[in-house]
This record gives structure tokens, sequence and C-alpha cells, in this order.
């Protein structure tokens, strides 16, 4: 039975993008449209130069091998030529700068290329005019497998194409039908051959696309519950403060920092030890969710305090905090601890069996780094060797260890 179960709950698999169906239209939703044509065009435009002027010296090598055979039709062909290379020039031209407009100026030059071709073919007559006709199969292959234009573009031009040749050959007089038919069939199946092998690169090109953005998707998902997972990791659940596991990370990192002299390190680090007075009774006279209240309200106040990134509360364990104030030196901790001290009297929660006041109360140690004191082992036991003597005369009150290792107790 039990094997039944694992057998029907198999692990489920993340889509990995090749799972994604697509259309027979190749058409994606519109915003990851628009981003594969961009991505598309954007690789595509960095092998058009090279393919232009690749494009440009083999016509220049076809029209020096034609001028030497037949002169006479060069020197009739070389103007509306000459818009052929022109159209190619001005591709070479944008290629590098105007973007979006690169795949149809692609596409019209496909088209002036083909269409000055057909003209030559209609008008000159010679033997030789015959292979003008070759040229929009050329101008087909062209689009798709030298340039890289998108089907959207390079479809609809190359059917344009493929039109006009057809009408140029069957309404040329001095062509046989069956010439003519030879030519275009020859033209057309290689025309179509291009386009249909050009559907499935695109197509092969949309499904990476799309792997790619669903790794993207599935790697950010997975940043996202890491960050989630170290803060919940690192965090008190009941003060929202820093827990002794994160405290532990952060002071060790923060003193090894300034040890190193890292950049942004502080040359001080300050750690305040504070617990608040006489909680055993508290909870005793208002009940353990009460505690828990006082809890978070005692945390508020300095964490209202705290402003620089390296300076933090955490809970050190039950009624217990630790403040950590990064290039803080004693004196600045002294002032803090004060008015942390007199913040949390001010809230003024109650707490009628407190040996020390009638409102809520905590005793503070302060202890600072000082030559042989660097470890957060030893600011710590500093720290509380500093809040035993608070706590020993009369709580309520500020006490520290200075750079000698005198003890200070402040009164309230
Ligand atoms: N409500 C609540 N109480 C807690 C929590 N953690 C610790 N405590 C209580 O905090 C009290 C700490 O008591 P003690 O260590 O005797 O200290 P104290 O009564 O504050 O006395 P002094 O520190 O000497 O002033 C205990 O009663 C714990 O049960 C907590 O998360 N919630």
């Amino acid at each position: 039975m039990d094997n039944q179960n694992t057998m029907r709950e198999a692990p489920q698999t993340l889509p990995n993008g090749q799972d994604l169906v697509l259309p027979w239209h190749l058409r994606l939703p519109a915003r990851l449209e628009q981003e594969f044509r961009e991505q598309f065009r954007d690789a595509a435009a960095r092998l058009i130069p090279a393919a232009s002027v690749l494009l440009l010296a083999v016509y220049g090598l076809a029209l020096a091998i034609e001028h030497r055979m037949a002169p006479e039709v060069t020197l009739l062909s070389w103007r509306p030529r000459l818009l052929a290379v022109m159209a190619t020039g001005a591709v070479l031209l944008i290629s590098r700068r105007a973007l979006p407009w690169l795949q149809p100026a692609i596409a019209a030059m496909a088209l002036i290329v083909a269409c000055v071709h057909i003209y030559l073919g209609l008008i000159v007559e010679h033997p030789l005019a015959a292979a003008y006709f070759y040229i929009p199969f050329l101008a087909v292959l062209a689009l798709g497998s030298v340039f890289r234009v998108l089907l959207y573009w390079a479809l609809p031009i190359s059917l344009l194409i493929l039109a006009g040749q057809a009408a140029a050959l069957f309404g040329l007089s001095s062509l046989t039908s069956a010439e003519s038919l030879i030519i275009f069939a020859f033209s057309s199946c290689g025309a179509l051959m291009s386009l249909f092998g050009q559907y499935f690169f695109e197509r092969l090109q949309r499904r990476l696309f799309l792997s790619d953005r669903v790794l993207h998707l599935h790697r950010n998902e997975l940043h996202a519950a890491n960050r989630t997972l170290e803060t919940q990791a690192s965090e008190d659940g009941l003060t929202g403060t820093v827990n002794r596991r994160g405290m532990d990370v952060r002071l060790s990192n923060l003193l090894h920092n300034m040890q190193h002299q890292a950049r942004g390190a502080p040359d001080s680090v300050a750690v305040l030890l504070f617990d608040i007075d006489y909680f055993k009774q508290y909870n005793d006279t208002y009940g353990h969710q009460a505690g828990d209240e006082c809890l978070k309200a005692v945390a508020e106040v300095p964490k209202a305090m705290v402003q620089r990134a390296t300076d933090f509360v955490a809970r050190y364990g039950g009624e217990e905090f630790v403040i950590v104030l990064g290039g803080t030196r004693l004196r600045d901790a002294l002032v803090f601890a004060e008015r942390m001290r007199s913040g949390i009297e001010r809230l003024g929660i109650p707490h009628r069996n407190s040996g020390s006041n009638t409102v809520v109360t905590i005793s503070i140690g302060v202890a600072c780094t000082a030559p042989g004191i660097d470890t957060a082992e030893q600011l710590i036991q500093r720290a509380d060797e500093a809040l035993y003597q608070a706590k020993g005369q009369g709580r309520n009150r500020v006490a520290c260890i200075d750079e000698e290792g005198v003890l200070r107790v402040l009164a309230p």
C-alpha cells in the first residue's frame, strides 16, 4: 500500500521550457514575443555588417565576371544594379545604429535586389539574362540564412518576391514556357527549402529563449526563497530582532572586518547587553502572554534607535538583548545605553511587583573593543560582568567596563 502511494506521488519536476508548447505559428504572448524579437534582432545584428560586406564582395565579383564575358550587358545593367548595391550599403550603414529598423531594412533590401534583377531579366536581351531570374531566389536565401531576418518579415517578402518572379517569367516572350517553368521551379523550390529551414531554426531559437526564461524564473524564485530562509533562520520570531545565531555571525563578521580594516568597516565596536528587571515577577503577575507582549514592546525601543547598517539588536536569550554598535566609542555607547534605559522606562509598562520601580525597567552592561578585547566572546563577557554589577547595585541602571578594565556604574 505504502509502495503504491510512493509510486503515485512521483516527484514533481519543474518545467524546463522544453515542456512548454510552442504553437505552429510560433507567436509567443505579447511581452515575451517582444523580448524574443529584440534578443533575436540584437544577436543577428552582430553578423549583419560581415554579411553585407560578403554580399557586396560576391556581387562585385559576379559583375566583374559578367563584364569580362559580356561588357555590353554590364553597360546596360549597371544603373539599376547600383540601386541594389546602395540598398546593401544602407543596411551596412544602419546595422550598428538603427537597430529597430534593421529587420525591415534588410527585408526592403532583399525586395529591391530581387526587383532590380527581375527588371533586368525583362529588359536585357541576352542569353545571360536568364541568370538574373535566379537572383530573387538568392535574395530569399540571404534573408533567412545569412541576414537572419525573423520569419514574420522573411515570409511575406519572400512570397512577394516569388510572385513577382513568376509574373515576370511567365509574361516574358524571350523564354519558352518550359524554360520559365524550370527556372521558376528551381528558384521557388530553393526558396521554399530555405523558408522551411528558417522556420525550424526559429522554432528552435524560440524554444531556447523560453528555456532560458524558465531557468531565469527558477533562479529568481530560488534566490527569493533563499533570502526568506536566511531571514527566518537569523530572526527571532517574537520580537523581530536578530536571533542568537544571527548575532554570532554578524558580530564575528563585524569584528573580523574591523581587525582586517576592510573597506567601510568600523574602527571600534560597542556591545550593550540588557536584561529586563524582575521579569520573572512580571510573568508571574501578568501571565506569560503579557510577558511576550512586554518583550516585544521593550525590543521596539532599541530597534527604533539603531541607524547604521552595521548596527543591530539581537535577542540574546529569554529577556536578554544585545545591541551592537559599529564605530562607537565607550562614551557614545553609554549615552546610547542611558537613552535606551530611560526610553524603556518612559514606555510606562506597569509592573507592580518590580523591586526597582512601578514600571518595567532594564539594566544594561556596556563594553567596547579595546587592546586585547576584540572577540565576540570577550566583549559579551565584559558586557555581562557590567550587567551583573548594574543588577547588583539596584537595577534600572547602566554599568560599563572601560578600556582599562575598570568597572563604572552610572546612577540612573
Ligand atoms: N513571557 C516570556 N517570558 C520569558 C521568555 N523567555 C524567558 N522568559 C522568562 O524570563 C524570566 C527570567 O527570569 P530571571 O532570569 O529570574 O530574571 P528576572 O526575574 O528578570 O530577574 P533579574 O534579571 O535579576 O532582574 C523567566 O521567568 C523566564 O520564564 C519569553 O520568551 N516570554
